[in-house]
């Protein structure tokens, strides 16, 4: 029997289960992944917003990555909420002695509008932490961010894509259209091709988690060794179940469903390179 496949998420915490390290989990769980979690930031949030936010002290988190990677077999990481440069900066030392793939999911804004990074992190995140990645996966405010491009349309979408992988030396680039209008496509850019992932949009308000659950879905195929294109395909199907069955619950955007790839067996990607 072949060995288990192990993905390590190192994110902040959603107490109300849709996004962060509860969303990363739960869908390494469904991928048949061995889910790890360090955890960088307490965030006490549910569907509506933020209300506060403890980070966790630096030796606290050196600790739980020491605890991990001194113990674990890691076959993929992926990196949500991390809050600060000096929480980067520890990470980034640590992650030298991990020989995985890592998705970065640069997680600044909550969906509910609420800032997770502070100005300096973002700085650092982009001048440090994204040579790193195999594949980076911004929405499309943190690819303006991360650019200084103004993303409006496939086409910016796609110039962006390449910008990250020219300018900042990522080794791939995933930009996630959920926010424009139309169909819900998505282009990577892996330095040699352009792919799109193109998806029905679905007339929903509950996307808590789905930028989350995309990047730990695209993780857990990575750990299983599916090459990047195949990877972030089988994870674009995973969110759009994912949303397709997302749950009526709390005042605010409801989460997204974890196990829905087990009831919604028809695929309906258009993936074009
Ligand atoms: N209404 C929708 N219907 C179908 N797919 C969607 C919808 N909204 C987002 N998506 C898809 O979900 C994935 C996450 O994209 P999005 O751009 O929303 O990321 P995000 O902003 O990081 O997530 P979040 O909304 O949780 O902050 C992408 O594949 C995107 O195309
Ligand atoms: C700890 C944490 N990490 C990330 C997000 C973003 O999630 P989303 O934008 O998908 O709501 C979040 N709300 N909380």
């Amino acid at each position: 029997m072949s060995q288990v496949r192990s993905a390590l998420t190192i994110a902040g915490t959603d107490p109300s289960g849709g996004a962060g390290i509860q969303a990363d989990l739960k869908t390494f769980q469904e991928l048949k992944t061995y889910g790890m979690s360090v955890i960088t930031s307490v965030v006490a949030q549910n569907t509506t917003g933020v209300r506060s936010v403890e980070h966790m002290p630096l030796s606290m988190i050196e600790d739980q990555l020491d605890a991990v990677i001194e113990d674990m077999p890691t076959h993929a990481v992926k990196t949500g909420m991390i809050a600060s440069k000096p929480m980067m900066e520890l990470i980034v030392k640590k992650l030298e002695q991990v020989d995985a793939p890592y998705v970065m999911d640069p997680v600044m804004v909550a969906t509910s509008g609420d800032d997770l990074i502070d100005k300096e992190g973002r700085n650092f995140l982009r001048q440090y932490l994204l040579p790193l990645t195999t594949v980076v996966t911004p929405n499309i405010p943190e690819a303006e961010f991360l650019t200084g491009l103004s993303i409006t349309t496939e086409e910016d979408m796609k110039g962006a894509a390449e910008y990250l992988v020219h300018e900042y030396g990522v080794d791939a680039a995933l930009i996630k259209g959920g926010h424009l209008k139309g169909q819900a496509i998505d282009f990577l850019y892996d330095g040699k091709q352009m792919h799109s992932y193109a998806a029905e949009r679905i007339d929903t308000k509950n996307t808590h988690g789905t930028g989350c659950t995309y990047a730990a879905a695209i993780a857990a195929y990575l750990g299983k060794d599916y090459p990047l294109p195949e990877a972030v395909k089988q994870a674009k199907a995973f969110v759009t179940a994912a949303i397709t069955k997302s749950f009526e619950l709390g005042k605010g955007n409801g989460p997204t469903n974890h196990w829905a790839v087990r009831e919604v067996t028809e695929r309906k990607i258009t993936h074009e390179s």
